[in-house]
């Protein structure tokens, strides 16, 4: 049964499939596997009797805390004593065999903590959980006391202490100065880091010699650069957290208020068929509508306006759009259901996927349907917070103590040259020969892939407007794979990313792209893995191992596809605009990088005033452009202005470096053949053009 509730589940990262199949196995287990909960019952035998959820999120404003269950699930309890109970508990699924020492006390604890959340998400008392260690197929039984939930919430509520502290003052707390805690921790690497960057001694790291040996390698300057960029994330972050306060906090604010949201939504029941699979992707699509939008009768959807009584749920404040991350929650409890991504919004609907069909914590599966029918919903944009978790993950890697990060660190902070190979363009480089071989690259795009060719540590291509960049990237992919080489292609926007994949694809380059399927480019989501027909996680391993090019986000480099990749070049476009922490990410994967951007546009976006003025605004391609001029190529043959449209921007920004790519395009006229379709700003044109004449 267990089974079959489970193949309704749509399958969303490499951590889902292993949650699935491990709890298809433990379900699907013939033996009911006894299991001690250290009560008065003794040993008790447990069965699963159905698995109420998945990767269930739980989210608790009241206790400050938020997680994701491995599955929920409802148990027959039976004792020595023939008793039996059904309870719902979280059960955790744990892949190492630490089940003794402090290890086990975190898994504990984590137990402990989802039967908290999920108390107050089934709105009844869960007072035990399950923990299965797959490796010695060990199942461990968890009875919550009061007492330990008491101490928990108390240490959750000092850490939350010492965060807010370390925000506002960059002041940390000691460090716990006990070795046989610490050696075994997983967080050692950046706690020593911080401790030293924040001015802390061995002494008082209390860990004497390894203390030594985790930080020696950093100096002054390297403590200065991380101190200063966690003080700037730290500013930004303060800007957006007001957001996100509303979003934990309140309960009746609406569109008008907080223009990332939608509420007072129902879900359209009218395709009988919702939702719908989204096959390709394996997910699940639902259309909401306002709750006092009048029933659609054919005619409805095809209004321009609606009644005064419904607002449109696209107006021009909101600022939700396809492809973001949103939050599903219920009105007026505020009980954050699933989260998901916006496939369409529109003034009348707002279409979004999730990874499994939407239950309400409760719901008997008889009523899933009418229930999730009779809600009131209501959708939050979520993103803002994780782009600064990998800020700051980003950030500290390059302090850390091994050799990706050591090279990365000498270029990037402490400024040293970049090296050039020049003796290889009288090689017979096949690469080479391509370049000078290929009829459709002006001078300057061959000098820009030379530049990339012999680079060993970066290059940089400054790209004016229209001068043809994406073209020129694509010829160096090219080149690079006649070398043999691994290329990640990465960029800020999905939109950057799949502009120079689509000019990829129409070359026959094969490539993986690594993204939200709802938020790729149509013309190249046949290239996502989860559009692929693939079977198990030993093919998608192979795949991914075979493939030359990879292309992702900058912020979507944390997906687990990526782990433990490395690539030969990293190659980033849009980086003028992209904050040196964003941009950190993608190049810890690649032995050398090639930055694509264009300074003199518009710098990253900064919205903590504070923040700019301390130079977060100032892009790591503007950084390296700026210590070593001779690192850049630059593109000054643009393709995309006549010439008096050129001297406006040459004037302005360029001081004459841009020049026409052809005389066509230098004396390049607009084409119409009547007056009445122009604009009126053109025709406002057209006639200061006359009067000159
Ligand atoms: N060497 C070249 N000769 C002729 N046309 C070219 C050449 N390189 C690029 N182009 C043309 O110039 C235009 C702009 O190219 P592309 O889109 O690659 O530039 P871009 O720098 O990425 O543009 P933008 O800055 O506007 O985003 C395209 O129409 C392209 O075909």
């Amino acid at each position: 049964m267990a089974y079959g509730m489970l193949c309704g589940w749509g399958q969303t990262s490499l951590d889902g499939v292993v949650i699935l199949e491990s709890t298809v196995n433990f379900a699907r287990g013939s033996k009911t596997p006894s299991v001690d909960f250290r009560s008065d019952d003794g040993i008790q035998k447990v069965k699963i009797s159905e698995v109420v959820d998945i990767e269930e999120m739980a989210w608790a404003p009241k206790y400050g805390l938020k997680g994701v269950i491995d599955a929920s699930v409802r148990v027959k309890v039976e004792s020595d004593t023939n008793k039996t109970d059904e309870k719902i508990m979280p059960l955790e699924f744990k892949t190492g065999k630490g089940t003794s020492g402090q290890t086990a006390m975190e898994h504990n604890a984590q137990v402990m903590l989802y039967t908290l959340l999920m108390s107050d998400r089934y709105l009844k008392n869960i007072d035990s959980g399950l923990l299965y260690y797959l490796h010695t197929d060990q199942t461990q039984g968890i009875v919550v006391q009061r007492s330990d939930l008491v101490g928990l919430i108390m240490r959750r509520n000092e850490l939350a202490t010492d965060i807010l502290k370390a925000s506002m003052s960059q002041q940390l707390p000691q460090m716990l100065q006990s070795p046989n805690m610490c050696k075994g921790c997983r967080h050692l690497n950046v706690c020593t880091v911080y401790h030293k960057v924040h001015g802390g001694s061995t002494a008082d790291s209390g860990l004497g010699e390894l203390f030594d040996s985790l930080v020696n390698h950093l100096s002054t300057a390297h403590c200065v650069f991380l101190k200063k960029w966690d003080r700037l994330i730290d500013l930004e972050a303060k800007e957006l957290e007001a957001v996100k306060k509303e979003m934990w906090c309140s309960r009746s604010l609406t569109s008008e208020h907080y223009t990332s949201c939608v509420s007072s939504l129902v879900l359209d029941t009218s395709d009988k068929l919702l939702p719908k699979k989204f096959s390709k992707s394996n997910r699940f699509i639902y259309r909401f509508m306002r709750q006092d939008l009048p029933p659609p009768d054919g005619k409805a959807y095809e209004m321009d306006s609606l009644g005064p009584a419904s607002s449109p749920i696209n107006n021009m404040d909101c600022t939700l759009r396809t492809g973001d991350y949103v939050m599903l929650s219920t009105e007026p409890d505020r009980l954050i259901v699933a989260s998901g991504v916006i496939v369409d919004i529109s003034n009348f609907h707002v279409l979004v996927s999730f990874s499994k069909c939407l239950r309400l914590p409760g719901s008997s599966p008889s009523s899933v349907a009418q229930d999730l029918c009779r809600q009131v919903w209501r959708i939050d944009k979520d993103e803002i917070m994780t782009s600064f978790a990998i800020m700051r993950f980003n950030l500290v890697q390059l302090f850390l103590q091994n050799d990706q990060s050591s090279h990365l660190r000498k270029l990037i902070v402490d400024l040293e040259a970049p090296r050039f190979d020049s003796g290889c363009i009288f090689s017979q480089d096949p690469a080479l020969s391509y370049i000078w071989s290929e009829k459709n690259l002006n001078d300057d795009q061959r000098r820009a892939i030379i530049k990339i060719l012999t680079a060993k540590d970066y290059a940089l291509i400054l790209g004016m407007p229209g001068t043809g960049k994406t073209s020129t990237l694509v010829h160096a992919v090219k080149a690079l794979l006649i070398r043999g080489a691994s290329i990640l292609l990465t960029s800020y926007t999905n939109s950057a990313v799949d502009n120079l994949l689509i000019k990829l694809k129409a070359k026959g380059i094969d490539f993986i792209r690594i993204g939200r399927y709802e938020a790729v480019h149509k013309e190249v989501q046949g290239h996502c893995l989860s559009a692929m027909d693939m079977h198990g996680i030993e093919e998608i391993k192979l795949r991914l191992d075979q493939i030359k090019v990879v292309a992702v986000t900058c912020l979507g480099i944390t997906s687990p596809l990526l782990a433990n990749k490395r690539f030969d070049v990293c190659i980033m476009d849009e980086a003028g605009q992209t904050t040196l922490p964003v941009s950190l990410g993608p190049l810890m994967f690649a032995s050398k990088f090639v930055l694509v951007g264009d300074h003199y546009q518009l710098p990253p976006l900064v919205q903590s005033t504070e923040a700019r003025e301390n130079g977060m605004g100032v892009s790591l391609f503007c950084r390296l452009s700026e210590a070593h001029p001779q690192a850049i190529a630059a593109l000054q043959s643009q393709y995309r202005m006549c010439a008096a449209i050129m001297e406006l921007s040459n004037a302005l920004i360029y001081g004459n470096r841009l020049r026409c790519g052809s005389s066509e395009i230098e004396d390049a006229k607009l084409k119409y053949t009547s007056s009445a379709s122009l604009s009126s700003w053109l025709k406002e044109v057209q006639k200061m053009n006359r009067h000159k004449g």
